[in-house]
This record gives C-alpha cells, sequence and structure tokens, in this order.
C-alpha cells in the first residue's frame, strides 16, 4: 500500500500475529512435522521395504485450508486498498481531478439520508392517493432500516475510512467514522432497485437512475471516502434490502393502524 492507510491496514494484517510468528509458516510446520515424524516423505537413503506412508490426521489436512482463505483476503484486501487509492483522485483540491470535487460532493447530497427521508416525508404528507400513500410509506420504511443496518455494519466491522479522506462530510452520525459498508451504495442500490420497481418511468430514465446509482458509488471512491470493496458491498446490501422491503411489503391489509394513523395527520 502507497499511502498511510493501506500501509497501517497492512501492519495490522501482519501484527494480529506474535513478531517473527507468520501463521502460515506456522500451520505449515505444525503440518509437515507429524508427516516428518512420521516418516511419510520417502527419505534419501530409506529402503525400499520401508512403509507406506500413513495418512495425515484429521487435523493437519482441514488445517491448510484457512491459509488458503486467509492468503486469498489477504490479497483482495491489498488489491482493493492499491485500486482504492489510484481511484481517489478528487480525495482532496489538489489530488489530479481536484477541480471535479465540488461535483462529486452534489452527487454525494444527492444519496444522503436527509434529503431522501425529508423528501419522502413531504411527498407523503402531500399524497392523496392510498396507492400513492401504501409506496411512500414503504420506502419511507426502506430508508429507516438502510440506516439502521449500515450503521449496525459499520458499528460492527469498524473499518476506517481511507487515509486521504478529508472527513468534510454534510451531516454524519457517529457511526460514519466508519466506512464499511457505503451508506450512499446501500441507498443507492435499495432506491434505484424501490425506483425502477415502483414506477412507470420511460426507458431513458430508468437508465439514468441505474447510472446515478452507478456514478454516486464510484464517487464515493474517488472522494477518497471509501475503499472499492466498501461499495461493492454497499450495492449487494441495498439490492438486498429492497428484497426485504419487498417481502415484507406493508399494505392497509397487513398494517392497518399504521395507515389509519397516517390518515388521521
Ligand atoms: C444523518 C443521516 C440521516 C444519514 C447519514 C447519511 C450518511 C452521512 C451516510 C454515510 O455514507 P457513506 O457511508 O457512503 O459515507
Amino acid at each position: 500500500g502507497g499511502g498511510g492507510g493501506g500501509r497501517f491496514e497492512f501492519q495490522s494484517l501482519l501484527s494480529s500475529r506474535a513478531p517473527g510468528l507468520d501463521p502460515t509458516c506456522t500451520r505449515l510446520r505444525a503440518s509437515e512435522s507429524p508427516v516428518h515424524r512420521r516418516g511419510s516423505f520417502p527419505l534419501a537413503g530409506a529402503g525400499p521395504s520401508q512403509a507406506p506412508p500413513a495418512p495425515l490426521p484429521e487435523e493437519d489436512r482441514m488445517d491448510l485450508n484457512p491459509s488458503f482463505l486467509g492468503i486469498a483476503l489477504r490479497s483482495l484486501l491489498a488489491i482493493d486498498l492499491w485500486l482504492s487509492k489510484k481511484l481517489g483522485v478528487c480525495a482532496g483540491e489538489s489530488s489530479s481531478w481536484g477541480s471535479m470535487r465540488p461535483l462529486m460532493k452534489l452527487l454525494e447530497i444527492s444519496g444522503h439520508g436527509i434529503p431522501w427521508l425529508l423528501g419522502t416525508l413531504y411527498c407523503l404528507s402531500r399524497s392523496d392517493s392510498w396507492a400513492g400513500r401504501e409506496v411512500l410509506m414503504n420506502l419511507l420504511f426502506a430508508l429507516l432500516l438502510d440506516l439502521l443496518l449500515v450503521a449496525l455494519i459499520k458499528g460492527l466491522v469498524r473499518r476506517r475510512r481511507p487515509a486521504h479522506n478529508q472527513m468534510d462530510m454534510f451531516v454524519t452520525l457517529s457511526v460514519d467514522k466508519y466506512s464499511f459498508p457505503s451508506g450512499h451504495a446501500t441507498r443507492a442500490a435499495l432506491v434505484s432497485r424501490f425506483i425502477l420497481n415502483h414506477l412507470v418511468l420511460a426507458i431513458p430514465l430508468r437508465v439514468l437512475v441505474v447510472l446515478w446509482a452507478f456514478i454516486l458509488g464510484l464517487s464515493r471512491v474517488m472522494l477518497g471516502r471509501h475503499n472499492v470493496t466498501d461499495v461493492a458491498f454497499g450495492f449487494f446490501l441495498g439490492y438486498t434490502q429492497y428484497s426485504i422491503v419487498d417481502y415484507c411489503w406493508l399494505s392497509p391489509h397487513n398494517a392497518p393502524v399504521l395507515f389509519l394513523l397516517w390518515n388521521q395527520q
């Protein structure tokens, strides 16, 4: 990793073990030692009358798998940090695409939770049809579910934002100091799937909605707010959240109290 954050993240991966103790090596040594002890490999000078190799004990065979997984995860993390640093071209005014920063920040506001929540509440208050109210009530439920799940995962994972990020975001919650997953990416995927499923739009507008979601996700990395994996997982989570909302769809039949309460406002 070139940047401070990347370097630190690598170091934290390495320093999670005792100094000089590489778990990969430790595992390999642990796996090798019983083999050697049992003389499973033909040794130089060993006669042909040597007994056939004893099968590896169960725990030794299983022990190799986590190290492969570990190596794969560490490689993915290394690629993630490297690519995110490369793509963070609007991270500061002096960055190579620094002049695009205001535009990226405008995009950031377009996917922020506050305009979406306030906009939905406003439309709900103006809506005069049951059908419209039902869709908006579910959009509100989707937005709140999204905020809750993202805050929960951010608080559990606690992945720091990239070191090159400037923390100058418009209204944040305390968990927003963490970066995994990107709340803008979850909202972009959730809201765009919601819109595509519940609004009748002409094809060019549908394309625009998908483009907005994609560019918003990309802009998170370009602004240096997130690593690529934060955004990729955010898209996945937002897409899945829509399935949850669709499954639990609120209607006057299954949530009559909610609709009656709103009606009396
Ligand atoms: C204050 C409210 C209602 C929402 C916070 C929205 C926010 C700032 C999310 C962080 O998004 P990223 O994880 O993409 O940076």
